[in-house]
Formats: structure tokens, sequence, C-alpha cells
């Protein structure tokens, strides 16, 4: 069967999504008596952590939040780092820390990450967040698993009973997405790279997420026609033109948008969710954080 080029399935706009969602968090914050603030760290100088970063700075601006940008040398210490961690927990201006990963190999992100207050932890990362996701109690959820999840629920608004398998088991992402789509009533298997006959196991999946940082491993013939089609992944692969880069998913597109009846694009998908996600988070620890 060649299915090459024959796109059925809708796409998600994700970019649209965020920036509606970005809007509302604009209003809301007008009408607050403070000003939520937002702590992003960034140690050394990736160019791409550099990018993201720039964004952030960006969008927390636009949304009328303050943006607090922390660059630190590529040979900060791990008490240095901990040592501003500390103060961005005690600073009142600052509703919400993200400590950009990966951190260079002789940093211990573990306890930088354990050293950040959980009701300023906008990522999520923290083990108490993580455990109240796992409990079921109210916390601040991981941006990326809590964008996806917003963009099914806008497009499947009653998941009962849905077969959903999750591709990747990271903490950042494939674990807390799990424990979303179980709330949402799911029936939800975790996949991962020991995972047997993966094809096959996609293949049963009403909601299809793929967490693995792979490009477009996953194949069009590994959907199931009409499945809801969830690309997290951000890969930058080598272009067409030479010397030239593009941003491709962990969902080989072109195939699996003939067989899918919904799937996120990468650009343009769950990427500006993420941040859109950021800023809301930092709204919901400020909230908690001030009283109202
Ligand atoms: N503590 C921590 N939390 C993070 O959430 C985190 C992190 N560290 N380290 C790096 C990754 C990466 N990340 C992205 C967010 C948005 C886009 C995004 O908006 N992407 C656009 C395209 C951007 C482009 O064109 O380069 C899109 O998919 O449409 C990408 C990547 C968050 N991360």
């Amino acid at each position: 069967m060649s299915t090459e080029g024959t796109e059925l399935a809708e796409i998600i706009n994700g970019k649209a999504f965020s920036a509606n969602l970005r809007a509302q968090i604009a209003a809301e914050v007008a009408g607050l008596p403070y000003q939520p603030g937002l702590a992003v760290v960034l140690v050394g100088d990736d160019p791409a952590s550099k990018v993201y970063v720039a964004n952030k700075a960006k969008q927390t601006v636009e949304v009328g939040m303050a943006s607090f940008e922390h660059k630190l040398p590529a040979e900060t210490t791990q008490e240095d780092l901990l040592a501003l961690v500390r103060r961005l927990n005690a600073d009142p201006k600052v509703h919400g820390i993200l400590v950009q990963l990966p951190l260079p190999k002789h940093l211990n992100a573990d306890e930088v990450i354990a050293a950040i207050s959980p009701d300023k932890d906008v990522d999520g990362l923290t083990v108490v967040n993580a455990g109240r996701l796992a409990a079921g109690l109210p916390g601040l959820v991981p941006c990326t698993p809590l964008g996806c999840i917003l963009l099914l629920e806008d497009r499947l608004p009653d998941m009962t009973g849905l077969n959903a398998v999750v591709v990747g088991r990271s903490n950042l992402v494939g674990k807390p997405i799990a424990q979303l789509l179980l709330q949402k009533n799911c029936t939800v298997t975790m996949a991962h790279s020991r995972t047997k006959d993966l094809p096959a196991l996609c293949r049963t999946a009403d909601i299809l997420v793929a967490a693995v940082g792979q490009p477009e491993m996953v194949k069009g013939d590994w959907i199931k026609p009409g499945a809801t089609v969830i690309d997290v992944g951000i890969n930058r692969v080598p272009g067409a033109v030479e010397g030239k880069t593009k941003l491709v998913g962990d969902v080989a597109y072109q195939e699996a948008a003939a067989v899918a009846g919904l799937i996120t694009p990468v650009p343009g998908g769950v990427g500006p969710m993420t941040i859109a996600c950021l800023l809301r988070n930092t709204l919901t620890a400020a909230k908690r954080l001030e009283g109202r």
C-alpha cells in the first residue's frame, strides 16, 4: 500500500492553540494585584538551549510576567548553582524556577532539581510534584505533558476507555503523560526501548504518544487508521540544503498523516504548547504562593 503524500489526518495546530492560551494567560495576569515572575537558569552555552531561553523570556514578558534570566558559565560549580536556586526560592518576586536541562556533565542535575522549592517548580520535576501527580493531588505538572493533554482534551473531550500507548518512559515526558492519560480514563500502556514488537503494540493505540527522541522512528504502518498521534519529538537533522538543518519529530509525519485521524506536526505542534504551559504553571504557582 502506498500512502505517501495522501494526507488524511486533521492537523492539530499547537501554534494557534498556544497563542490562544497565552492570550488567556495575559488577560488573567493583567487583572492580578502582583506581577508573576519566572526565573530561568541556563548553565553553559549550548546554542539550542540559548534559543529556547530567549523564546521563553520573550513570551514571558509578552504575557505581562517578569522574566529573570540567569546565564551562568559552563564551569559553574554545583555549590554556586545550588546557592542560586536557594536565593530564587527565597525571592518573593520569583514564583517559578526553571533550570534548563541538560546541565553540563560535572553537575548533579538530580540534586539541583531537589533544591527547587516544589511550590516554584514550574517544570514539575521535583519528587514532590511527581508524587502529587501520581497520587492525583493538585501540584505542578510538567509543561510538555500538560501541553499534550490540553491538545487532546480539545479534540477528544471524552477519552474514556481509549487505548493510549506512550512510547518513551522519561521522568520529564513519558511517565507524566501516562499519569495524565490515566486520569482521563484511558487504558494506558507504556512502551520503551525493551518493548517487544513495538509496531504491533502501537497499532493497538487510539492515542499514540511518541516521546523517544529518535527522528522519525514511528512509521506509518505502526498507526491504527483514524488514531490520534501526538509527536513530542523535536530532533534537529540535516536538511535538504547542504549545511542547513530542519526539525523533525519522532514520527515519520507524511506516512503517519496518511493513516492517522488527528496528528500534531513538528514544528508547530507540541513545542509551542510547552512554553505556553510553562507560563500557565508560573501563573498557577503565583496564585498559590500569593493566595489569590
Ligand atoms: N528544564 C527544562 N524544561 C524544558 O521544558 C526544556 C528543557 N529543560 N530543556 C530543553 C527542552 C526543549 N524545550 C523546547 C520547548 C519548546 C520548543 C518549541 O517551541 N519548538 C518549536 C520550534 C522551535 C524552532 O523552530 O527551533 C516547535 O516545535 O514548533 C522546543 C523545545 C523545552 N525543554
